[in-house]
């Protein structure tokens, strides 16, 4: 991820792309893509052999299906791993950084569970202090900041900007949800603004002005698993623990640097502390 987001200069001037054989960038992405595949070929063929009855895979029918297979998860592995906890890493970092929103977290998690040790997938309907610290999270942190290079199939002309077809765009995605001009406060970790007859903006790209998952044909095809996932992970954290900081470290000591790449890291990862919360017998 972190060299599919760094800077290499055949995406930008594509003639000067043999430039990228000299730096190593070409071996560099080649390498990775080998691996990749190795390890999605050994995954697809281990879940083959598992299958009982299953005739062994001989024609190029069942090759195509197998290649199919492979860069189906590759898609799905890539896509949907490094965002995910991207996003639950920075929602930690956020929480912990405003206690009163923890708490808050917390107690509605322990409220909508009763008290068991777990919270299910039913549970998190009722819990919309969650759903607007996600909502918040991904404003100020969306995983993928300039979402996926697209290309125009036609020229287009936008607010007066001419786009010829097949110019690389990117949509900032990142700087949308820190627009002073759409959002009050916009550097301020607020999830209260997403509540009752606050702002009714939703993520699922029908509003612009909060595009994490991108909009239309192209957008985000995982974004009901991904929701339910980081929700239910972040519901059990707050609701099986209790979350502080190490010994001595304060709120304001903690580094809130990015990393480069397609998906924005903490530069420097987050190390909390969490007590298992006591259950009653
Ligand atoms: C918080 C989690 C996630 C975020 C923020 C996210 C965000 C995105 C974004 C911004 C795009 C590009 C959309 C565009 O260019 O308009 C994308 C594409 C995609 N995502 Fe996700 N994603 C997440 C999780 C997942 C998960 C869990 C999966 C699958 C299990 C997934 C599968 C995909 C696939 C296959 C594409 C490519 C779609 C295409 O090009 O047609 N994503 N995602």
């Amino acid at each position: 991820m972190e060299l599919l987001g760094s800077f290499n200069v055949g995406d930008f001037i594509p003639w000067l792309r043999w430039i990228n054989i000299f730096t190593g960038f070409s071996v560099r992405v080649d390498t990775i893509a080998k691996e990749f595949d190795d390890f999605l070929e050994e995954v697809v063929d281990e879940h083959t052999r598992k299958l009982e009855n299953r005739a062994s895979r001989e024609t190029e029918e069942d090759r195509e299906e197998e290649e199919e297979e492979r860069f189906g998860g590759q898609d799905m592995f890539a896509a949907g791993t490094d965002t995910s906890y991207t996003v639950l890493e920075w929602a930690m970092t956020e929480l912990l950084r405003h206690p009163k929103t923890m708490e808050r977290l917390r107690d509605e998690a322990r409220r909508v569970g009763k008290g068991e040790a777990e919270i299910n997938e039913d549970d998190l309907d009722e819990m919309l202090y969650l759903k607007a610290v996600m909502k918040e999270t991904l404003r100020m942190y969306p995983p993928i900041p300039l979402l996926v290079p697209r290309k125009p199939s036609r020229s287009v002309e936008i607010e007066g900007y001419h786009v010829p077809a097949g110019t690389m765009t990117m949509v900032n995605a990142w700087a949308i949800g820190r627009d002073p001009g759409i959002w009050e406060q916009p550097e301020e970790f607020m999830p209260e603004r997403f509540l009752n007859d606050g702002c009714k903006v939703d993520f699922r790209g029908q509003d612009f002005e909060l595009i994490p998952f991108g909009a239309g044909r192209r957008g985000c095809p995982g974004i009901s698993f991904a929701m339910a996932t980081n929700e239910l992970v972040l519901a059990n954290m707050v609701n099986g623990f209790d979350w502080s900081l190490p010994e001595g470290m304060r709120v304001d000591e903690l580094d809130m640097g990015e990393c480069p790449g397609l998906t924005i890291h903490k530069k420097v990862k987050l190390v909390a502390v969490c007590t298992p919360r006591q259950l009653h017998a």
